[in-house]
């Protein structure tokens, strides 16, 4: 198994890392259009191996594919993160050039490859990467949804004063303020987690959720990388191993959920295959509602990069 992560900045190392580090693949290539970058972080990944104890090689590249060829999955990471009082969209007209001309690159030494986008606007750089790959929607998907669901659940564990392993979430829509968490289908060691917290503090958790990026970045300066970079890796896991694991994913909408021709996050079921199957819940009708609210926003998106794209 040959693994490819394009983007050797935060989330692009730490990705390959955890790639590593957990011995997903036998090869995890690493790309970045800066000059050394690639080849140095996965210089350094491989010197660990001795010290953490994995086998898995890590080579560098400075954007040249050929070293990428035959990747079973390529995770893209390349483009712009925002700074302070920046929006995601914010970042649309260089990141939709970088991810177009990836993708290119990427399709071109790897046809069958599985593609994960995280660069971000992430539901829009999806539909890019879909747009330009040309493969099956169920084989071009976006890592959002993981990391959404674990900072909603690391907030409930710290709030309910429990192991973050024992909660279970669902989440769905766009990476953005108008993502939908469904407290529904919430659960702590399967009690549902209405019943173990008061109305006012979990909403006040799902408002945090909704904004956690935005809380990274106003700290840092630059978004986040630890958790994106271990979700991506989590999704290449489930591929690879062909593990059928239940997350929430970034696909096209094809009519499912009444939505038609959309990128937003829904659970499916992960497995060599890329996305197996779309899983579609019963929403209520205030969860429909939200849902629509957020398909109209990446929809809005979605049109800028059909302008930006001619
Ligand atoms: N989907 C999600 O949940 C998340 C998405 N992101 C997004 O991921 C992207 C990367 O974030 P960071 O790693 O923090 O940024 P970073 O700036 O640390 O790394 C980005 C890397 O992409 C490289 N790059 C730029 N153009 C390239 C090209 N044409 N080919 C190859 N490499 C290229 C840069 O040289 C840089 O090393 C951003 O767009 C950010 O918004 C970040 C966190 C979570
Ligand atoms: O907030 C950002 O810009 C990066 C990101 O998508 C996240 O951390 O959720």
């Amino acid at each position: 198994m040959k693994i490819t992560v394009v983007g050797a900045g935060n989330v692009g190392a730490t990705c390959a890392d955890v790639l590593a580090y957990r011995e997903v693949a036998n090869e995890v290539v690493l790309v970045d259009i800066k000059e050394g970058i690639a080849e140095g972080k996965a210089l350094d990944i491989w010197e660990k191996s001795p010290i953490n104890l994995y086998d898995t090689r890590t080579i560098g590249s400075t954007n040249d594919y050929t070293k990428t060829a035959g990747s079973d999955v390529v995770v893209i990471t390349s483009g712009l993160p925002r700074k302070p009082g920046m929006s995601r969209d914010d970042l649309i007209e260089t990141n939709a050039g970088i991810v177009k001309s990836v993708t290119e690159n990427v399709v071109k030494h790897s046809p069958d490859a599985i593609i994960i986008v995280v660069s971000n606007p992430l539901d829009v750089m999806t539909y890019q990467a879909h747009l330009t790959s040309k493969l099956p929607r169920t084989r071009v998907m976006g890592m959002a949804g993981i990391l959404d669901t674990a900072r909603y659940r690391s907030f409930l564990a710290e709030a309910l004063d429990v192991s973050p392993k024992d909660i279970q979430a669902v989440l769905m829509g766009g990476h953005g303020d108008t993502m939908v968490p469904l407290p529904r289908y919430t659960t702590v060691g399967g009690i549902p987690v209405t019943e173990l917290i008061d109305e006012d503090k979990l909403n006040a958790i799902i408002e945090r959720t909704k904004t956690g990026g935005g809380e990274l970045v106003k700290l840092m300066g630059t978004s986040a990388w630890y958790a994106p970079g271990s979700a991506a890796a989590q999704m290449v896991e489930a591929i690879v191993k062909d593990q059928r694991r239940v997350f929430p994913v970034c696909i096209k909408l094809e009519g499912e959920y009444g939505i038609d021709n959309c990128y937003l996050g829904v659970p499916v079921i992960l497995g060599k295959n890329g996305v197996e199957k779309v899983i579609e819940l019963q929403l209520t009708d205030a969860e429909k509602e939200l849902l629509n609210v957020s398909r109209d926003h990446v929809q809005e998106v979605m049109d800028v990069l059909d302008r930006i794209n001619g």
